[in-house]
Order: C-alpha cells, then structure tokens, then sequence
C-alpha cells in the first residue's frame, strides 16, 4: 500500500455555543482535512486544528507544512513500514506538531485498514467504550450555571469548568455550579495558564476550605514554567495536570523526573500525532502517572483517532474528548460513535469512516 497522493481540504463546522477559555473565544472550527491516497485506492483520513495560541500553528502553516514540506517527502512510502514513514514526518521540519498530527492521524488510519484491524485494536485494544467529560466555558457565574445544569441534563457526569479568567471570579464559578449540579457531579477545572504560582495555591486552597470537591486542576500557571507548575503541585492537595507544558516526549520526561504534576493532558495536536502521543504514554506508565487524552477545538475526524488512543491503554484514565460533543453537526459517517458522554469504538479497520464529504476538499 504506497502513498500516492496527500490532498487537503478546509472543515468548517459551527459550534453550538462560543467556546470561551482564558486564552481565546471561538465560535466555529476552522479546521484542515487531509487524505492521503494510496495505490490500493484505499484512503486515510487526518485533520488539524490552528490552536495558534497553544501550538503556534495557523490555517495557512499548516496547509504549507503539509504540501511543501511533508508530501513531497512521503510519496510513493510504503505504509507497511510505518516507522520508516515516522522517522521522515518527525524529521520533515520541527514543530508544525498539528500538520503533523493531521497526517500521522491518516497513516495511521491507512496502517490499520492495511492490517484489516479497527486502530485500538491494535495499540492494544484495552476497551472500546470510554466516557468524556463536556466543557463549561469560562463566563459570568450565572451563564456557566445554565451551561452546567444544561449539561448534566443530557447525561453528562463529569464537566470540565474553564476557569483562570478573572481570578477573583474563579471561586465564585465553582461555588454556584457545585450548589447548582450537586454533589454526585464529578468537576475537573482548567485554568488554561490563566494563574501566576503563588495566585494558583491561594485560589485552590480557597476552593479546598469552601469545601469544594474538584477531581484535578488542569494547567494553572504559564506553559513554560515547570518550577512554577512544581510549586502549585507541592503546595496544593488537588491533583495538577499538566496541558500546555507537555508537548513531546521530552517534555514529559523532564515534567515527571521533577515530580512537577501528578496528571498529563495528551493531545494529538499538541505531540504531533500518535506515533509520539504512544511514547508519551510508555514514560507516564513508567512513572505510574495516569493521562488524559484531550482534544483542542477538533470534530470527529481527528477525535475519533484520539479516542482509539484512549481506548488501547490502559494508563489513560481520564477523557476530554468533547470537540464533537462542542459541534453543531457531524459532517461525517463513520468514525467513532459518540453518543453524549458516551464514546464508542467501531469494529471497522482504521479509523472506520465510510462517507467524508468530497466537497471537503474541492
Ligand atoms: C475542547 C477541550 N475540552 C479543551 O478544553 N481543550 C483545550 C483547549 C482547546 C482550544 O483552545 O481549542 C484545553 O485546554 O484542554
Ligand atoms: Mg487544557
């Protein structure tokens, strides 16, 4: 099965409600599609999300990182050696980690159609059921109330509440969703680096004394600062997860030899695909350190290889995989099937999509 083309196309899909985080507001995905052809006439599918504040990466760097940079090197690759094809992707050009994801996404999806296996089946195949949580974007208290109670009215357990914007509010947020939703709702925040150190351990430990039971705090401080994301960790009881300050594999071995968090958000986008997502959950293992596998502002094409991730390890204990769940309509067939809080695997060989629009990428 050789590569013989690697196309792109542009995936517009509006959100339900505007998506609100401490660093930015969005109200649809804008997102790139990509399909890579094949000799056989099968076709893998991969989609990258321009999350420039978080990966730097924009619409137009990763059009021009997959077609100057990346195609040209991957033409004509056999997916049988599927290392051999890493090995190119990863060295192509550094960073550029969602063009990459994009395109690792559809190999991979190529790679298990080839074997005839559905994907987590084959990096391991621990479940093929998981359970995310929804998003509550980050507003005035009364409006996150409404988001919440609307959620859990949908089957939700578990929300993810963006906090860090207006930190004198913070408390306030989590006060009147927890008197909103009860106690029998399980709420993950996320600070999205909003907090410095110092504002971060004051604020928790308000939130620990109001006696407000959160499962884990998830990036409080600056990406770049591991000393201070060590800080809140060593002086805080709530679990702290790391997002934004773990990219690659190195990033996470630095981040667990200093015992700097007790969580880590895996994201596609984020390690440029699965090939280096799987090595960052070989070193959490290795530390006995439990992951989430998160998304940034993606629909199913891209999540549906995360949730295939999530579903083969074991290690990977939390989801956060609610960008369909965030989207207005589901553009595709196919693919993993999420029912609100509910994930599904398919039994179908890659990533199982049957119908991805062609006007996707005309
Ligand atoms: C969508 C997901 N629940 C989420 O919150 N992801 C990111 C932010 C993504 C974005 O800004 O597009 C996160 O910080 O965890
Ligand atoms: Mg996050």
């Amino acid at each position: 099965m050789k590569i013989t083309a690697i196309q792109l196309g542009h995936l517009s899909v509006p959100l339900k409600t505007p998506f609100k985080t401490a660093l930015r507001t969005v109200d649809s995905i804008e997102n790139i599609a990509v399909r890579i052809m094949t000799d056989t006439g099968h076709i893998g599918y991969g989609e990258a999300a321009p999350t420039a504040v978080i990966t730097g990466d924009t619409l137009s760097s990763i059009g021009g990182a997959v077609k100057n940079y990346i195609a040209p090197q991957l033409i004509g690759l056999d997916i049988e050696n599927l290392e051999a094809i890493m090995m190119k992707l990863d060295k192509v050009l550094v960073k550029n980690t969602s063009a990459k994801a994009a395109v690792d996404i559809a190999l991979y999806d190529l790679f298990g159609q080839y074997y005839k296996a559905p994907l987590y089946k084959l990096l391991g195949g621990f479940r093929k059921e998981i359970t995310t949580d929804i998003t509550i974007s980050v507003n005035m208290p009364e409006e996150m109330v409404r988001d919440s109670i609307s959620a859990v009215a949908r089957g939700y357990k578990t929300l993810k509440i963006k906090v860090g914007k207006d930190a004198r509010m913070d408390l306030k947020r989590l006060k009147a969703i927890r008197e909103a939703v009860g106690e029998n709702i399980q709420l993950r925040i996320d600070a999205n680096q909003g907090w410095k150190p110092k504002e971060a351990v004051s604020i928790l430990r308000d939130i620990e004394d109001a006696g407000l039971a959160i499962e884990f705090v998830e990036q409080p401080v600056a990406a770049h600062d591991f000393e201070g994301l060590k800080y809140v960790t060593d002086h805080v009881t709530f679990p702290v997860m790391a997002d934004e300050s773990i990219f690659s594999p190195k990033d996470a071995l630095k981040i667990l030899q200093e015992r700097a968090v007790d969580l880590i958000n895996i994201k596609l986008m984020k390690t440029g695909g699965i090939h280096q997502a799987l090595k960052i959950i070989a070193i959490a293992e290795a530390y006995g350190v439990e992951c989430m596998m998160g998304c940034m502002l993606e629909s199913k094409l891209s999540v549906t290889a995360a949730a295939h991730v999530a579903a083969a390890k074991n290690i990977v204990t939390k989801i956060d995989l609610d960008g369909p769940g965030l989207c207005s309509i589901d553009p595709f067939d196919g693919g993993a099937i999420f029912k609100g809080e509910r994930i599904l695997l398919q039994e179908i060989p890659g990533l199982g999509f049957t119908d991805v629009p062609e006007s996707i990428f005309s």
